[in-house]
């Protein structure tokens, strides 16, 4: 096949804030040598955390980080737009393009865009994925009956991005049982009987050949060509049974294609969702700072925190809360701007977020 009719496929992926993408992602990369990859991360906010996390990854992957927003279409100023066209000017350079979206943007932005004349005939939709958490949803986390406000909008937002997803990722299930996951499934399934697989993912882990190239929305269904999931234990009957998987599949996507064009109320954004970046000229103590960062999302509608810290013991760290749970790793070198902490949340007040951090925290943040 000839460059000129071949497409470059467009693998998105999706999913609520903090439920693992870019892990999933790093992973993906470190683990793909048959092919060159091209990504694109869009994160919410004016900073960016996960590119420098990516940056760090193997040859053979270019990084184009667009921050700042959600992935939006149309306008001068579409930074997504603009970065498209530069891959699309050297698309020989690399097989494949993989887009992190932000955890509160629904993808249908991302794949209408695909769809436009300056774009389709050089790139086509592989697949898109949602990255579930799991343990969140079997807690209840994006319940639309929830009595905060923000879980019901991070309902809506997690219920628009299974909505027009190809595969759904089970992510963060190393502690689940097979009961959990048979749930976490149905409950997947129930609000996105659409969705065409369900793919674990231990350790935030998924093998390449089941999450490239799945061509899902190429003429003929990858879905009857090859079987994808799997699942060890008791779960895996369910899940292995592909012709049960192929019950709940689409035999053509006409349907999402005709949903793409009459629910683009799901791109606008709901503005209660906030971020701002707080920062400290000071060497953190870690355990303290982690800590206060849990007392902070216990007690204030904050979904997310990410960032760089540097230690008093002189190490540099990553910070990464999704809501009270917080984990800290080593930094990649690559990450060397000030101690950066940047908060997602809805409805929630800067203000008082620094002035907790202040109160907890010999060393200043502001
Ligand atoms: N236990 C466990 N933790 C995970 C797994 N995958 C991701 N995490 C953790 O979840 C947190 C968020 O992971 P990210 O990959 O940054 O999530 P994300 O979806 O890219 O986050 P946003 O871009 O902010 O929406 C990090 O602390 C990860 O280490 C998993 O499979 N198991």
């Amino acid at each position: 096949m000839t460059l000129s009719t071949f497409k470059t496929p467009v693998t998105i992926v999706s999913g609520f804030l903090g439920g693992g993408k870019t892990t999933l992602l790093g992973n993906l990369l470190n683990q793909t040598h048959d092919r060159t990859l091209a990504l694109i991360v869009n994160e919410f906010g004016e900073v960016s955390i996960d590119g420098p996390l990516l940056e760090t990854r193997e040859d053979g992957v270019e990084l184009h980080d667009v921050h700042g927003g959600l992935l939006a279409y149309g306008g001068e100023g579409d930074a997504f737009r603009r970065t498209l066209h530069a891959l699309k000017d050297r698309r020989h350079t690399f097989d494949h393009v993989l887009i992190e979206t932000s955890g509160l943007a629904v993808p249908t932005a991302v794949m209408v865009t695909l769809e436009e004349p300056e774009f389709s005939s050089d790139f086509a939709l592989d697949a898109t994925l949602v990255v579930v958490d799991t343990p969140l949803l079997l807690a209840g986390a994006f319940s639309a009956e929830a009595a905060e406000e923000a879980a019901r909008s991070a309902a809506r937002v997690f219920g628009a991005q299974l909505e027009y997803a190809d595969v759904a990722v089970l992510n963060k299930i190393d502690s689940l049982t097979d009961a959990d996951l048979l749930q976490a499934e149905a409950d997947v399934r129930h609000r996105a009987p659409r969705v065409r697989f369900i793919e674990l993912a231990y350790g935030a882990r998924l093998d390449t050949q089941l999450t490239l190239g799945l061509n899902l929305h190429g003429r003929r269904s990858a879905a009857h060509q090859a079987p994808v999931s799997g699942a060890p234990g008791t779960l895996a009957q369910p899940l292995h049974d592909h012709s049960a998987l192929d019950g709940h599949a689409h035999g053509d996507l006409d349907a999402h294609v005709h949903s793409l064009s009459t629910h683009q109320h799901f791109h606008e954004h709901d503005p209660g969702w906030q971020s701002f970046r707080l920062t400290s000229d000071d060497a953190q103590n870690v355990p303290e700072l982690v800590r206060t960062v849990q007392n902070v999302a216990r007690v204030f509608p904050v979904l997310r925190v990410k960032g760089f810290v540097q230690g008093e013991d002189g190490g540099r760290h990553a910070v990464q809360a999704v809501r009270s749970r917080v984990e800290v790793h080593p930094a990649p070198v690559n990450a060397d701007a000030a101690n950066e902490l940047i908060f997602i949340g809805y409805h929630v007040s800067r203000k008082k977020v620094t002035e907790a951090l202040q109160r907890a925290l010999p060393q200043r943040w502001a």
